[in-house]
């Protein structure tokens, strides 16, 4: 028969438990910020091979690759979203002894975009905030920065005209990784919710919470500024003022939460490209973005689509875009499951250069894990 274990301790025993647990982290701790530090100087001597190749230091197919080999490894106790969040730190200071890396995004600080650059790239990076989309395409095409972030679509309002364009008016702008981002759009105010006359948001976070603020502020008006952080800061100058805004922005901003997450779709969700001047390497799991142009004849968009369907290649996104250069023309944007230098990626790039008047690949990078994947 087993022996009934004593559990009753003395306040002085379960004191002493509790020190010896400490004692037990601390020296762990130590371990742990060793291998850390050596873990920085291995980075540094890959940064000085890289150089040498004339390699670049940020590298999304390796670090898709690390983090997939942890989390494949990972068994717990701690959260999946834990380990996320310390590898994205250890990459990005492994990053910095390399080179600091500078990233354009259509700032101010806590809109989407910034938040989008922090689950990429962390913050051991030197961030550089513009007031436009087209502003981050010539910060990278100029050498100003070495990646920008700018979105792509949403799973609620679909594509952001603004980043198209600019892929057109800038075809050697590649993307060299994607970002997915849920987005959670919350009401910041300091008044009482009966007292609000005016709502600021930018256009597609006010489109995102339609229905919401229809139904819960049935009498107040809505206005579009350029950011839900812009929108943050008129609470704190005008009275009777809310906005919808991160979460992120209600604490930078010192402004209380009236309601979370007022979005109508539980799914909503923000797909945002990296843009460099490089796309990325192969990793088995990777997505192509190209755009085309083709003639306005019958069946002449069937002719691409039929490709991908011979090939087996499955598309993931497919745009029309007016083309401003000339009055009826389209653009056509795709993404698609492969890399280009994948066989039948190329076999069906080939058969899309006889059919269609105009082909551009704008860059091949890891399929985005969706940041509570
Ligand atoms: O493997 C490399 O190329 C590194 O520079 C190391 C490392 C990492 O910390 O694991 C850092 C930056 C790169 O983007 C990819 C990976």
């Amino acid at each position: 028969m087993a022996r009934k274990v004593e559990t009753h301790t003395t306040g002085e025993e379960s004191e002493a438990h509790l020190q010896a647990l400490r004692a037990q982290i601390d020296k762990l701790d130590l371990q742990i910020l060793e291998l850390l530090n050596k873990r920085a100087s291995i980075a540094t001597q890959i940064g000085k091979v890289k150089l040498n190749q004339g390699g670049e230091v940020f590298s999304a197919a390796r670090e898709e690759e690390v983090l997939a080999n942890v989390l494949a490894a990972h068994k717990g106790p701690l959260p999946e979203v834990t380990i996320k969040a310390i590898f994205r730190e250890l990459i990005s200071g492994s990053r910095a002894v390399q080179k600091v890396t500078r990233i354009a995004f259509l700032g101010p600080e806590y809109s989407y975009s910034h938040l989008a650059a922090l689950q990429r790239f962390g913050e051991a990076v030197a961030y550089n905030r513009t007031g436009s989309i087209a502003a981050v395409f010539e910060e990278v095409a100029r050498k100003h920065a070495d990646y920008g972030v700018v979105p792509l679509e949403n799973s609620t309002d679909g594509r952001i005209a603004d980043t198209l364009d600019m892929f057109i008016r800038m075809p050697q702008i590649k993307i060299c990784a994607e970002i997915r981002l849920r987005v959670h759009h919350h009401l910041l105010a300091n008044c009482q919710q009966t007292e609000i006359r005016r709502v600021y948001s930018k256009a597609q976070a006010l489109s995102q919470c339609r229905n919401w603020l229809s139904k819960n502020l049935p009498h107040a008006t809505l206005h579009e500024v350029s950011s839900t952080a812009d929108a943050a800061r008129l609470v704190l100058s005008e009275p009777n003022v809310a906005a919808v805004a991160s979460r992120q922005a209600a604490v930078r901003y010192g402004i209380n939460i009236l309601y979370h997450n007022i979005e109508d779709s539980p799914f909503n969700e923000t797909r945002f490209a990296v843009i460099g001047l490089t796309d990325s390497a192969r990793t088995g799991h990777d997505k192509t973005a190209m755009m085309f142009q083709i003639s306005h004849t019958p069946g002449a968009l069937a002719d691409v689509l039929v490709i991908f369907k011979a090939q087996k290649i499955n598309l993931t996104w497919i745009e029309s875009f007016p083309y401003r250069e000339a009055k009826g023309e389209y653009v056509f944007f795709i993404d698609f499951d492969g890399h280009r230098e994948d066989p039948k990626v190329k076999r069906a790039l080939a058969a899309m250069e006889e059919v269609c008047d105009s082909v551009h690949v704008l860059g091949s990078f890891p399929q985005a894990r969706a940041d509570d994947e």
